[in-house]
């Protein structure tokens, strides 16, 4: 079963359509990262699998459901905009109050304990006011989870977070996903995306862009593997004929005094690089191959 299955999703306000078409699919209990530059269509896009907005057209299902009914909503925990908590009630009470509007009744000790996970014990009884902006994001990532769902959509959850509180956050998310919970989250924190989800999603100008792991979305872009050999003197008439055969074999070749940089699109290549210069007697000190970064994959995109 997916926990998330869009069709075909779309969302236009007025004439300007803002998610095109989106099919996307997510398994049960994967810690999926969706990332997109700002106005890209992502919270548009989430706004409609949680029901805060309609779609224009197509279809979605949660857990297996079709347009996600109150039943099944229940089983849904979404991460509320910091600034929509309210200032006069304290943390304790936005959790009664939020897991009653799910449909559940929670303990007082279960709401200690979910304050606990998100580090906000020691302020249960302060009211949301008096919240920094941290605790504010606790408070909410708190509310995300407090009727104990299978499927969890959380926006930027360690955004201004201090460093202590954005590995606390980490534990936990790792924790609801050992417990076999879907997670289904933005950022633009790409070290974070990269460590801590199974999968990830780039969204760009209302579409999709490209879907997988880390390891997928590299094999994708292994054309942009980059190749250093440093070398040993090379006669200047083999340089010549060296330099045109690698601007054949790859691309954005970069001759230096003692190394070369060149991109190739497989690893078969490099080892025919490493070949043809074993037969100019070129002596070979290191190869670096650069595996490109999430952050080179996303601006890529
Ligand atoms: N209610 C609305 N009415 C009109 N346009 C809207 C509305 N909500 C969003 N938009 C437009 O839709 C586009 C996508 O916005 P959206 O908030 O979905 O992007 P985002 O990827 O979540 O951005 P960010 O990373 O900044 O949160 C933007 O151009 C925005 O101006």
């Amino acid at each position: 079963m997916w926990a998330i299955e869009a069709k075909q999703l779309t969302k236009s306000f007025g004439k300007h359509k803002v998610v095109k078409g989106i099919d996307l699919q997510v398994k049960t209990g994967e810690i999926v990262g969706f990332l997109g530059r700002n106005g890209a269509g992502k919270s548009t896009f989430i706004n409609m699998l949680t029901g805060i907005m309609e779609p224009s057209s197509g279809s979605y299902a949660l857990l297996g459901v079709q347009n996600a009914n109150d039943a099944i909503k229940r089983q849904v925990g979404v991460m509320p905009d910091y600034s929509s908590l309210y200032g006069s009630m304290t943390a304790m009470k936005h959790l009664s109050y939020l897991a009653a509007v799910s449909g559940k009744t929670v303990s007082r000790e279960w709401c200690i304990e979910v304050l606990k996970l998100v580090g906000l014990e020691e302020h249960a009884n302060k009211k949301a006011a008096k919240f920094s902006f941290g605790m504010k994001k606790k408070l909410a990532l708190a509310l995300a989870i407090i009727h104990d769902p299978q499927l969890i959509f959380l926006d930027e959850p360690t955004s201004g977070l201090d460093a202590e509180s954005v590995i606390h956050i980490h534990q936990l998310i790792q924790q609801l996903h050992q417990q076999g919970k879907t997670i289904f989250m933005t950022s633009h924190n790409l070290d974070e995306v990269e460590k801590i989800c199974s999968r990830i999603a780039i969204m760009k100008d209302g579409s999709i862009k490209r879907v997988g792991s880390m390891e997928e979305l590299r094999a994708y872009y292994q054309s942009t593997i980059t190749v250093t050999i440093k070398h040993s003197s090379i006669r200047s008439t083999d340089l010549s004929i060296i330099q045109q055969w690698l601007q054949q074999v790859g691309e954005s070749l970069e001759m230096e005094k003692s190394h070369f940089t060149i991109q190739v699109e497989s690893e078969q290549k490099i080892a025919e690089i490493i070949r043809a210069l074993g037969t100019y007697k070129i002596d070979i000190y290191r190869v670096d191959v650069e595996e490109p970064s999430l952050e080179e994959i996303f601006l890529e995109e």
